[in-house]
């Protein structure tokens, strides 16, 4: 998936996908027109973003507060990230030690190599798609979503953002929920490519890994070689209350059922114009 690419500034990774005659094309942003994403297989994380933002209110008293590195910001707590993943994905390996020896750090190393697994093609009526080279089971670990940490002030809609809790998960304080946004628009990994299916393959779910929190890409059947990977993006996103329409084309697909009850209305509608206008039958 990677190609080296020489620029004046420095080499850079870009990422290119697999048109359908077998080509090789540069990828670009789908929200931001012109807009070419380059290879980033980590967190980008701005101090100041944060230094105006209240103390979450999922935060244990005693935070570190204005974050000042992202363990401050994403301190893994929570029932979600009581066991860590740890240094490498594909392993159903979990360890439940607090303070454990898997580093964020290695785990940036390891998951680097590891997008080699996938290849990037262009689908039908999708954009770019992730495609499997090689199977994978059920549960296993495939990745994890990079991309430059935000408020939520500052990512309101697009293709690339992806929000996560933090402080202890929602559930467990009951009252309250902060989250974080990941934008993967300019920078990002392989993941910002995977496309939503409605009998998806995948799940996106926190994490941790070592002392920071992540979402990663979690195999919730098993997969086989050369298959579109994909992940449901939920009820928000392609739900029968939003105006996008899903085309994953599966059995069960929400825009297909969008599609027909928006046909009745306007049938229906049809009919109501035709009584008033339509004089009446002897
Ligand atoms: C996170 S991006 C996925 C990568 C994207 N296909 C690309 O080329 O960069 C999400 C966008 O992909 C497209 N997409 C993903 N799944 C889709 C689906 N099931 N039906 C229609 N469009 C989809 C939509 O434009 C959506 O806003």
């Amino acid at each position: 998936m990677a190609h080296r690419q020489t620029n004046r500034h420095n080499l850079e990774y870009y990422f290119w996908y697999t048109s359908s005659d077998g080509v090789k094309h540069l990828a670009t942003s789908t929200d931001t027109p012109g807009a070419v994403p380059t290879q980033f297989n980590d967190y980008a994380f701005t101090p100041s973003r944060f230094a105006q933002e209240p103390y979450p209110a999922t935060f244990p008293p005693g935070g570190i507060w204005p974050p000042k590195t992202v363990t401050d910001l994403l301190v893994p707590l929570g029932p979600e990230c009581t066991e860590c993943v740890g240094d490498i994905c594909y392993t159903d390996t979990v360890c439940e030690d607090p303070i454990c020896d898997h580093t964020f750090e290695n785990w940036k190393a390891a998951t680097q190599e590891w997008q080699e697994y996938f290849e990037l093609r262009m689908t039908e009526g999708r954009g770019v798609g992730v495609y499997t080279k090689r199977a994978f089971d059920v549960g296993d670990v495939l990745g994890w979503y990079a991309g430059e940490l935000k408020t939520t002030e500052e990512c309101k809609d697009g293709d690339y953002f992806m929000e996560m809790e933090i402080g202890p998960m929602p559930w467990a304080s009951q009252t309250a929920e902060e989250t974080v946004f990941i934008d993967a628009s300019i920078k990002g990994n392989w993941t910002r490519f995977i496309n939503h299916s409605c009998e998806a393959y995948a799940t996106f779910c926190v994490r941790r890994v070592g002392n920071v929190r992540i979402m990663v890409v979690e195999a919730v059947k098993d997969i086989p070689a050369n298959t579109e990977l994909t992940i449901d993006y939920g009820p928000e996103y392609y739900g029968m209350s939003t105006s996008r329409i899903c085309q994953c084309g599966a059995q069960s697909c929400v825009g297909v059922k969008k599609l027909k009850l928006q046909e009745e209305r306007r049938a229906k509608m049809r009919m109501k114009t035709c009584r008033k206008d339509c004089p009446p039958q002897e």
